[in-house]
């Protein structure tokens, strides 16, 4: 059966741009420093991109602007038709440490974006969802545990049910899984990706890490700093689904030699 989750989130058709991104600069007052200059980037619906790039090239401030939660300075951002002015319903957001909340269960947790935004009648009634989300993460079994029972890659899995329980038309990740150890996270991303594949999610992914991103990614925005810029988009045209033993092979390795190449080249400037 296929799950209720499992439609097309913003109704737009695959390949439709979802996010306009124009011109966008961000020059923060207190210590003028130009984090951002012409950022121009296109999302299409059900691509998975992901930013790369030295620390204090703007990755985080760019996401922050996508989600609304600081204004540029100048430029346009466009979701779904509609200038981004502050937080929204149809974005999702997930960090590097699951934030759930201690004195509610795993579901409970799952439900509460639900309960915050339309009341308890509306959580409860979305509980059968939330079971349906935690059995697509493989957490069936673990719906009424708190989150100190629960590791962290776990609990990241919940995260990933809360995030989705709303059905954001686009998901902004920011590193969300590089506080677990390496095979949690390889594992976790395989899975991201099938949830992503499942939901035809538009997904956007800050990361540190060149495999990580070359795995999950259709493109990806190598960015450089002082003043943090697109430095180039490198699309990664390797077949999908993506599977762990592609990262083995020559053209794998050939786009991972490429990003750091160009990664070198931002860090000379
Ligand atoms: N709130 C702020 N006020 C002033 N300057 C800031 C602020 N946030 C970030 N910056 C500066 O803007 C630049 C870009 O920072 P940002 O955090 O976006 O980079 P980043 O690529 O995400 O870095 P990292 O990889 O280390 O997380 C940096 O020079 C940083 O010092």
């Amino acid at each position: 059966m296929t799950p209720a989750v499992a439609s097309d989130y913003s109704g737009a058709p695959l390949g439709a741009p979802v996010y306009e991104l124009t011109r966008v600069s961000k020059t923060y007052a207190r210590n003028s420093v130009v984090a951002l200059e012409d950022v121009d980037l296109t999302l299409r619906k059900g691509s998975f991109t992901s930013v790369i790039g030295s620390s204090g090239c703007g990755k985080s401030t760019l996401l922050k602007i996508m989600a609304g939660l600081i204004p540029p300075s100048k430029g346009r951002v466009i979701l779904q038709g509609e200038p981004v002015r502050g937080a929204r319903r149809d974005i999702g957001m997930m960090f590097q440490q699951a934030t759930l909340f201690p004195w509610k269960t795993a579901v409970e947790n799952i439900v509460l974006p639900i309960e915050i935004r339309d009341g308890k009648a509306a959580a409860n009634k979305a509980m059968d969802k939330a079971y349906e989300l935690l059995e697509i993460v493989g957490l069936k079994g673990f719906e009424n545990v708190y989150p100190n029972e629960l590791s962290g890659g776990m609990a990241q899995r919940a995260s990933i049910c809360r995030m989705l329980i709303t059905e954001p038309a686009v998901l902004l990740l920011d590193e969300p899984f590089s506080a677990l150890d390496e095979l949690s996270r390889d594992m976790m991303n395989m899975e991201l990706q099938r949830i992503c594949r499942e939901q035809n999610a538009t997904a956007f992914l800050v990361t540190h890490s060149i495999q990580e991103a070359v795995i999950l990614s259709d493109d990806i925005v190598v960015m450089k700093p002082r003043p943090g810029r697109i430095a180039e988009i490198v699309e990664v045209d390797l077949p999908r689904p993506r599977t762990l033993d592609m990262m083995t092979t020559p053209k794998f390795g050939a786009i991972v030699d490429h990003i750091r190449g160009q990664l070198d080249k931002g860090e000379d400037m």
